[in-house]
Formats: structure tokens, sequence, C-alpha cells
């Protein structure tokens, strides 16, 4: 069995050649959404994937890049699509993302006020409580250290894979998750300057070789070809690319 991930975007918040880091992840005929950010609706449109090809989506963390998309994305599903996806997300997260970056422009209905609620089943994540979203599509959230205190969540999914929310270098966090068993680490990296926000490439490479195999480099800016050949054993994920990752077979119970 294996997991597929389409890489919506691979760019960093403000980059211009590269669309906001989101992804798509397939597993067992379940399709998540791996964030949703201001530029979501064109990527999504330019690879001609229809937004309710999306079953569910998990939210990693407020940032615009991260959430930018959902005001489109809501309205175009309950309105266009008349569809009604499950919404994952850390559970201090729900308030927050309703009341500050949502309602203002999602409140306003016909005959009642809306909710979040009228627009998603909302299903809350706890750290440390790994949730079967689906048969065979597994999720467990990581809080990773981004900005001050502003929370922000990675995922393990079904054990073998790790997906990096926006984090700074964290390389017990990441050994962790390798001493763990999970086989294919994506990660935000930021290619130059101080890491405050971000994992940087230069933190990155003193990670051991057996790790650094593993990692696959997303989240980054515009100049990601002056690096290519420079990232050691680690691998830039593609924009718009497909990638199919083999599980193991005693990490899914439904195959
Ligand atoms: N102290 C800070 C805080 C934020 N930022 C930038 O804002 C972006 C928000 O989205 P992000 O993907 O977390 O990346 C952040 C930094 O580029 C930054 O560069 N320095
Ligand atoms: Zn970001
Ligand atoms: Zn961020």
């Amino acid at each position: 069995m294996s997991m597929e991930i389409r890489m919506i975007g691979t760019g960093q918040a403000f980059a211009k050649k590269y669309f906001n880091n989101n992804a798509l992840v397939t597993c067992n005929g379940y399709t998540l959404m791996i964030d949703f950010g201001i530029t979501a609706p064109l990527a999504m449109y330019q690879m001609n994937v229809p937004l309710d090809a999306i079953d569910g989506v998990f939210v990693t963390h407020l940032h615009a890049d991260h959430i930018g998309g959902f005001e489109e994305l809501m309205l175009r599903l309950k309105f266009n699509y008349n569809k009604k996806p499950t919404l994952f997300i850390e559970e201090n997260l729900v308030s927050p993302f309703w009341e500050h970056s949502l309602r203002g422009g999602l409140e306003f209905g016909a005959d009642s006020r809306q909710k979040l609620d009228d627009f998603f089943h909302i299903v809350t994540l706890k750290v440390g409580v790994p949730m079967e979203i689906h048969p065979g599509f597994r999720l467990e959230i990581l809080p990773t250290r981004h900005f001050l205190d502003m929370p922000s969540y990675s995922v393990i999914i079904n054990e073998q894979l790790f997906y990096s929310g926006d984090t700074v270098f964290d390389p017990e966090l990441i050994r962790a998750v390798h001493e763990r068993g999970c086989m294919y680490l994506l990660h935000d990296c930021q290619l130059e300057g101080h890491g405050l926000v971000h994992a940087t490439l230069a933190e990155l490479l003193t990670l051991p070789d057996t790790i650094q195999q593993k990692i696959w480099l997303m989240h980054y800016g515009d100049n990601m070809d002056q690096y290519i050949g420079k990232t050691g054993p680690m691998t830039f994920l593609l924009q718009h690319e497909t990638y199919s990752f083999p599980i193991k077979a005693s990490a899914t119970k439904n195959e």
C-alpha cells in the first residue's frame, strides 16, 4: 500500500514562483488537504483538481499561507458543490480560527448567522492522541515551535510519514520521529538567513546522513533552483508533483 501526496505548492509564505506550501494526501480512498493558503484555490485550478476532491482538511496553524484560502474553499464547497467536508484541527485552534481568521467574511447567511460547523464537520485533534480519520488513514499531531507562542502542529500520518507544520529547527523532534520509525520526513526549509521561525538548510544539514536521507524539503524560497545539488542527501519536493510513498504493511491495519 502507498500514500499519495500531491504538492499543491512548495513555496514559503511570500514566494512568487511557488504556491503556498499545501498538500493533498490520499490514502485508502480518502483525500485530506493539509493547509489551504492564499494561493491554494489558484493552484488547485491550475492542476485541474476540483475543490470537491477534498474529503477533509487539516490545519497546521493560522498563518495566511496555510489558511488564507479557506473563505473561498468554504463558500464554494457549500454553495457550488453542496459538500460539507471534515475539518481536522487541534482543539484549541477552533475558536481563534473562526473568531479571528474567518468569521468576518463567512458569518452572514440568508436566514441566520453562519458558524464554522455550518461549513464543516469539525473533528478536534489532541496532542498525543492518534486518530483514525478513515479506515487505514491515521493522524497524530505534534506541537512544533514556530513563532513566539503561536501554536503550530506537525502531523504524522500512518506512523510512517512526518509532515512538518512551520517550525524552527528542532533536532530533538526530528530525531524522535526518526527513532519512532517514520520513513519520510517532509520538512519546511528556509534556504538562507537565520532560522527565527523556520529551520534553515544549514541547520538541517547538521543532521546525521541517516536522517537527512529521509528528509524531503518544502516551504522554500523562489531561489530554490540555486540550491539544487547543495542539500546533501535531502531532496526537494517539487510543486504540482505527485509522490507515492510506500507504507510498511505493519503500519496499516486495512490492507
Ligand atoms: N519574526 C518574523 C515573523 C514572521 N516572519 C515571516 O512571516 C511569515 C508568515 O508565514 P510563515 O510561513 O510562518 O513565514 C513567516 C516569515 O516569512 C518573519 O520573517 N519574521
Ligand atoms: Zn508558512
Ligand atoms: Zn507560519
